[in-house]
């Protein structure tokens, strides 16, 4: 406690630990005499005892008592001392101050002071005798009596006066003691109050400061409400140019896709022409085959009749030819090569008659067009050899022509002998002469020359035959009746067979070559035309798909990828058979008991496809995190269908999955950005097992004991409380963190003696990202999630903790089919609460993330339940929409955020801010 004074006014304050209490108020003149009767530089050491002398008045029993303080020590040195002067204000009234003093120094005092006044110190000090007592050696007296040495002096006090003086002393005593008992009193009081005043003042105070630090912060959050509101105006009118923006482009979309229809319509259109266009042109074909072929049946029959007729001639001649006419016979050579090479042409057309008659058939039973333009080729190529069999044959014919006029030639020769023995003969005698010419006229079998010339006009006959498909000239010599008859009946079914089935000439089996030619050329023209389309339609295809994915990306519906792996050697040697095929990149076809089904999704993975590839599809997902937004990437599929594998990678890591790439990738854009941002990332890694979340940063001992709570901030964000998060500051920290908790998880091998995920396994990677430049800061959160497998008991065998383990999984796998079951139907209700794991994917699932969503599928027929059942789970989620939003704040809001968190925490918060 602290007496506080001022010389110049006479306001006085009592302070109470620095703070001002209560006003005391010292009239002036008491004051003043209180100063004039106190000699200070006499009790440096002692504060406390004051004296009061009374120098030129007489001591009244009112004045005795009491003292004034020390006051000018007390503000020169503000020294603690008792609580004293408490009376001061009350000094007005009773004309003198009241200090603290013990009983025995006050009485003390006013024994010196009475021996004084009744001249005791004058005797003992006969110096001083006779002078009034001054301040100093009063104040000896009284500070040091016990020094003096008792002097014996003998005192005469008048009676009365010592009794009066006595009896003054001893009520001034009581008064004293009463006076002083009072101002304890009032002392405890004054401190009651003082400290009750002293506790709301400070709670006052306390109340103020922050009520100030409040105010402020209001003001400053009104400023700042008022800027994002600003702002947020801002945004509403770019989000509206952009709803805009998005109309039309669906607009466009609406258009490109009816405009779409249109064409594929029109190209239906087309195609059905094309189709029609090519049945007819293959009819035609057909019939030209057709015609072609009893063309080359006509050819045949002719040339067997000619050939006929031939071997009917010589048949008739070889009796009379004798030995040396069969020497000199070699005039029939070109014949027999005529009669070869026939042979031969017989033999081709024969062959290709029956190719294609072979692929007519093969055609009328093939009815895929793809097959029919590959026989269509065939045949092709068969009426193009035929072709060559024609040119052949025109060539025969061109060589009949050759033989013909050779023929010719040697007739003209053998009649011009003949006309010379004529002309010897009409030197001769007339009956001679007309012996010649008769023999001439009537040719003699048995003359040399004569029979030679019959020979070569046959020759003739059957070559003009063949050569031009005409009637044979009339032999113009006598031949026996029989034969002429059998000649004249051959001529007239030539004749007849010509008119009736139109046989054609070399130059019109030409013409149907050429044509076959030209049918060929367009049916490849055709064909063209029809790749062409239906590259056209799955190129169209593809962008349909795109901008379709475009838009439902837009509208936030989550992404679905499927992913086929390929058999195992299990498989393998129990030769299953593969039951899902892939038609393009986003249709999958499985075959099952009742016919094939189709299912579409985002994008197909073949079993060919790498893990390269399957990341490069879903990394723009990671740069979206590292923007702001939470993204969820999930895999879904029975056990053993390549969950684990997509998402982490083979056991041996040489193909890492998802995650590891994640990693990588995260720390490559942000060594990209670094330059403008400044990241701080970190991660928590859980397991979801036995319907209990367990932490596996820690050991599984410790993540026993540690109790996690799935909560959710005010944006809906879900987030893991009391799981241990920890920073890294590059891929390999992430990794080894990762692999940390990979240890720490349950796994068992199933039946088949592969390891199996017997939990569902959370890795959550908060990036949060400050904006160099302006300050900004975004939050983004990836969450990677491999859910176990569900699988039957009965198939996989499990039994006690495995049974266990896997109701749990089926069990928290149902209640996710549940959740996105109500979502895809738009319920009012959505059981997320049912299970943890729903709870965990909450803002995943119909909430404000981008979501992705892995379907993993096996190709075998002994997984034919479980896939249909997955195709048919995964298309229901992708009706999920999701309302994914940005988590940035502005520099003044991240500030604020970070006084608030400060303020909760009790840690200081620097003025400035
Ligand atoms: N795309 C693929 N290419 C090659 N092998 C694959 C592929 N997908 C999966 N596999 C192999 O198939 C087996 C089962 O895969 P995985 O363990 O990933 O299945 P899972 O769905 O995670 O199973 P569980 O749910 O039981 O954990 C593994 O041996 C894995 O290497």
């Amino acid at each position: 406690m602290y007496v506080n004074s001022g010389a110049e006014n006479a306001s006085m304050s009592l302070n109470f630990m620095g703070r001002k209490l209560r006003n005391h108020t010292v009239a002036p003149a008491a004051k003043q005499r209180a100063w004039e009767t106190t000699d200070l530089s006499r009790y440096q050491d002692d504060s406390v005892v004051s004296t009061r002398v009374v120098l030129s008045h007489p001591i009244s029993s009112e004045e005795l008592p009491g003292s004034v303080p020390d006051l000018r020590e007390e503000v020169q040195w503000r020294r603690p001392c008792n609580i004293h002067n408490t009376l001061l204000d009350q000094g007005k009234d009773r004309g003198a101050a009241y200090c603290e003093f013990s009983w025995l120094r006050k009485g003390r005092l006013k024994w010196n002071t009475f021996r004084h006044w009744i001249g005791a110190d004058r005797h003992r000090d006969p110096k001083r005798s006779g002078k009034a007592p001054n301040v100093s050696s009063m104040s000896e007296s009284v500070r040091q009596p016990k020094d003096e040495a008792p002097v014996d002096v003998k005192m005469f006090i008048p009676y009365d006066s010592a009794k009066l003086c006595i009896t003054q002393i001893t009520d001034d005593m009581i008064a004293m003691k009463s006076r002083h008992q009072e101002m304890i009193q009032e002392l405890e009081e004054n401190f009651l109050i003082a400290s009750r005043v002293n506790q709301e003042n400070t709670a006052l105070k306390i109340k103020r400061y922050y009520q100030n630090k409040l105010n402020t912060l209001k003001r400053i959050l009104d400023i700042y409400q008022e800027k994002v509101a600003r702002k947020n105006t801002y945004w509403e009118e770019k989000v509206r140019t952009l709803e805009d923006l998005n109309e039309k482009l669906q607009g466009q979309h609406k258009l490109l896709q009816e405009r779409n229809q249109k064409d594929l319509a029109s190209w239906d259109k087309e195609k059905n022409k094309v189709m029609e266009l090519f049945s007819s042109r293959l009819d035609l074909l057909h019939s030209h085959q057709a015609s072609t072929l009893q063309e080359l049946h006509l050819a045949r029959a002719e040339m067997g009749k000619v050939q006929e007729m031939l071997e009917a001639f010589r048949e008739k001649k070889e009796p009379e030819i004798t030995s040396e006419e069969k020497d000199s016979s070699d005039s029939d050579a070109p014949l027999d090569g005529a009669q070869t090479r026939l042979e031969i042409l017989k033999d081709n057309l024969l062959k290709r008659e029956r190719e294609i008659s072979m692929l007519m058939e093969e055609q009328e039973r093939v009815t895929d067009p793809v097959k029919q333009s590959e026989y269509s080729r065939l045949l092709c190529a068969v009426i193009q050899q035929a072709h060559h069999v024609y040119a052949e044959l025109t060539e025969a014919k061109q060589q009949f022509d050759q033989m013909a006029e050779d023929n010719q030639k040697i007739m003209a020769e053998i009649k011009e002998s003949l006309g010379q023995t004529v002309e010897e003969s009409g030197q001769k005698s007339h009956e001679e002469r007309e012996d010649v010419l008769q023999k001439m006229a009537e040719p003699q079998v048995d003359d040399e020359s004569q029979a030679s010339l019959l020979h070569r006009q046959v020759i003739q006959v059957a070559l003009e035959c063949i050569r031009a498909g005409a009637k044979p000239n009339v032999i113009e010599t006598e031949m026996n009746e029989a034969w002429e008859a059998e000649l004249d009946e051959r001529v007239r079914k030539f004749e007849e067979d010509f008119q009736n089935n139109g046989f054609l000439n070399s130059e019109t089996a030409k013409s149907v070559g050429q044509q076959l030619l030209l049918l060929q050329a367009e049916l490849k023209q055709i064909k063209d035309e029809n790749k062409k389309i239906i590259e056209n339609y799955s190129a169209e295809r593809t962008l349909r798909k795109k901008y379709y994915n475009m838009v439902e990306d837009m509208k936030g519906k989550i992404r679905v990828f499927c992913r086929i792996r390929p058999l195992t050697l299990a498989e393998q040697t129990r030769r299953g058979h593969t039951i899902v095929a892939c038609l393009d990149d986003y249709s999958v076809i499985l075959d099952t008991p009742r016919g094939p089904r189709e299912f579409q999704f985002d994008k197909i993975f073949n079993s060919e496809c790498t893990q390269e590839e399957v990341f490069m599809e879903s990394s723009g997902l990671i740069q979206c995190a590292i923007d702001g937004f939470n993204v969820c990437i999930f895999a879904y599929g029975h056990t053993g269908s390549g969950k684990t594998f997509t998402m982490v990678g083979d056991r041996d890591r040489r193909n890492p999955g998802i995650i590891p790439r994640t990693f990588t990738k995260i720390f490559e854009i942000i060594q990209d950005n670094e330059s403008k941002f400044e990241f701080k990332v970190s991660a928590y890694m859980l397991e979801l097992y036995n319907d209990r979340l367990q932490d596996l940063f820690v050991s599984p001992a410790e993540a026993f004991s540690k109790r996690i709570e799935i909560k959710r901030d005010r944006k809906g964000l879900v987030f893991a409380q009391g799981a241990e998060t920890k920073e890294a500051a590059s891929a390999g920290e992430l990794f080894a963190l990762f692999e940390q908790g990979c240890a720490n998880r349950h796994i068992a091998a199933t039946k088949m003696n592969v390891e199996s995920s017997r939990s569902h396994l959370i890795i959550g990677i908060m990036i949060e990202s400050r904006n160099l430049t302006n300050g900004s800061v975004s939050f983004g959160k990836l969450s990677l999630v491999d859910l176990a497998g569900s699988e039957r008991a009965a198939k996989t065998g499990a039994k006690d903790d495995q049974l266990k383990e896997a109701n749990a999984i089926n069990k928290s796998l149902s209640a996710l089919g549940d959740v996105i079951s109500a979502l895809s139907m738009e319920q009012p209700h959505v059981p997320y609460r049912n299970n943890k794991l729903t709870q965990l994917m909450q803002d995943s699932l119909g909430g404000n993330a981008k979501t992705l969503m892995f379907l993993n599928i096996a190709p075998s027929d002994c997984n034919l339940d479980e896939t249909l059942t997955s195709l048919i789970y995964a298309t229901r989620v992708k009706a999920i929409t999701n309302n994914a939003q940005r988590n940035i704040d502005s520099k003044e809001i991240s500030q604020l955020k970070e006084v608030i968190l400060k303020l909760k925490s009790g840690q200081p918060v620097e003025e400035d801010v």
